[in-house]
């Protein structure tokens, strides 16, 4: 095949002009790629790969995890609060949904990925509770013969009421971490919960450890998403799942209407009167319409090796449930 010809205008087609000729059959990057010497194209390819996004604002990768932190560090007294003024209490649906779908059994080894101030451990905890005191009322009815006080008696004599299970909670922000323990005082959850400070990206477990790994409106924070996926996968035992309740894409024209004039008119205002942080719900909202839409999502949890990848959108899209396993 010839090589395309270009029309000797790169300099200005380099500056992102457009070919003035018409004559030029390479497309606007290409020329002025095609003109780069090898060491310039490398060059050039570090500084765009070192680039990302802060919502709408471009930045360097290495400012983005900072700017992040601020950001929870700066709301996270007022996290719990702002959610349900935010969403009306809807986001606690939401949460309950991602634990009905992974419908946990007592015994199972959960990894909390960006569990901030432990919503989702702590619905975990209260589902697998009832699940083992479920099972045990079965197991316990079917010994007939048991008198009232020895079925009693055994109650007494359970020493884990988790049947074994254990979240961890792993997030990188110690503050949303020291918000999440005192609410786990308060809420008295004590057993089978653990609390560690680490990066999503490079998270400090071996492999094969968890049945379940979740991660919460999360994701869309985290700086480069393909490391995190990875690592999930990682730490996943082979048949375990992945989970992520994430914002996505509004399916209808007229809710998506009205949800943008809502995201970008009301939560920064709210966020400004409860937080007395506008700049933190700005990025909230910006971040959520940066963050890839069901499909393009559903992909990227594919392309870490998750198999039986699928999703569920809730409340037309403004949020979705991404399901995958490691098989
Ligand atoms: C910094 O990073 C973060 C900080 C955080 O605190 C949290 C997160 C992570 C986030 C969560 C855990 C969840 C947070 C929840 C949300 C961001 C909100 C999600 C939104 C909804 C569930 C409601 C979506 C709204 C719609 C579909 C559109 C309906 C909107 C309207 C009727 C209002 C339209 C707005 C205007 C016309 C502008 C002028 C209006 C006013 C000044 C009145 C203001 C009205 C209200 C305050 C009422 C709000 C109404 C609702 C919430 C509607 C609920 C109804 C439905 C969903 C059908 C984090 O990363
Ligand atoms: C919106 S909060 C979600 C908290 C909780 N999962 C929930 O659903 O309420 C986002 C959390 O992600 C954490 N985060 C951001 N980047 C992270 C990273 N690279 N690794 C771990 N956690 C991260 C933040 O510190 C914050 O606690």
């Amino acid at each position: 095949m010839a090589a395309p010809r270009s029309c000797g205008l790169w300099r200005y087609c380099c500056r992102g002009w457009s070919c003035s000729t018409g004559d030029c059959r390479l497309p606007r990057l290409h020329r002025s790629w095609a003109r780069a010497t090898p060491s310039a194209r490398l060059l050039s390819q570090e500084k765009r790969a070192a680039e990302t996004h802060f919502g709408f604002e471009t930045v360097s990768e290495e400012e983005k995890g900072g700017k992040v932190y601020q950001v929870f560090e700066s709301v996270a007294k007022k996290y719990d609060v702002m959610n349900d003024m935010m969403s009306l209490g809807i986001h606690r649906a939401w949460k309950d949904l991602l634990i009905k779908k992974m419908h946990p059994l007592p015994g199972t080894q959960l990894l909390d990925v960006a569990g901030g101030t432990g919503d989702i451990a702590f619905r975990f905890l209260t589902y697998v509770q009832a699940q083992h005191q479920r099972k045990r009322r079965r197991q316990l009815r079917a010994q007939q013969n048991l008198s009232w006080e020895e079925i009693a008696k055994k109650y007494q004599n359970e020493e884990d009421p988790l049947g074994g299970s254990l979240v961890m909670v792993c997030d990188i922000n110690r503050e949303m971490l020291k918000v999440g323990k005192q609410k786990a005082l308060d809420q008295g959850h004590t057993a089978g919960l653990a609390w560690v400070l680490g990066d999503a990206e490079e998270l400090p477990f071996d492999d094969d450890q968890f049945d379940v790994y979740t991660i919460a409106f999360g994701i869309r924070n985290v700086t480069h998403i393909d490391r995190a996926l990875q690592e999930a996968h990682r730490v996943l035992k082979p048949g375990g799942r992945f989970l992520c309740l994430e914002f996505s894409q509004v399916n209808d024209p007229l809710i998506s209407r009205l949800y943008d004039l809502y995201s970008f008119q009301v939560i920064p205002v709210i966020g400004e009167v409860i937080a007395g942080d506008w700049k933190s719900y700005q990025y909230l909202v910006e971040s959520i319409r940066k963050f890839p839409n069901q499909e393009e999502f559903k992909e990227m949890i594919e392309d870490a090796g998750f198999q039986k990848v699928t999703y569920e959108s809730l409340t037309t899209g403004i949020v979705a449930i991404h399901s995958g396993f490691k098989l």
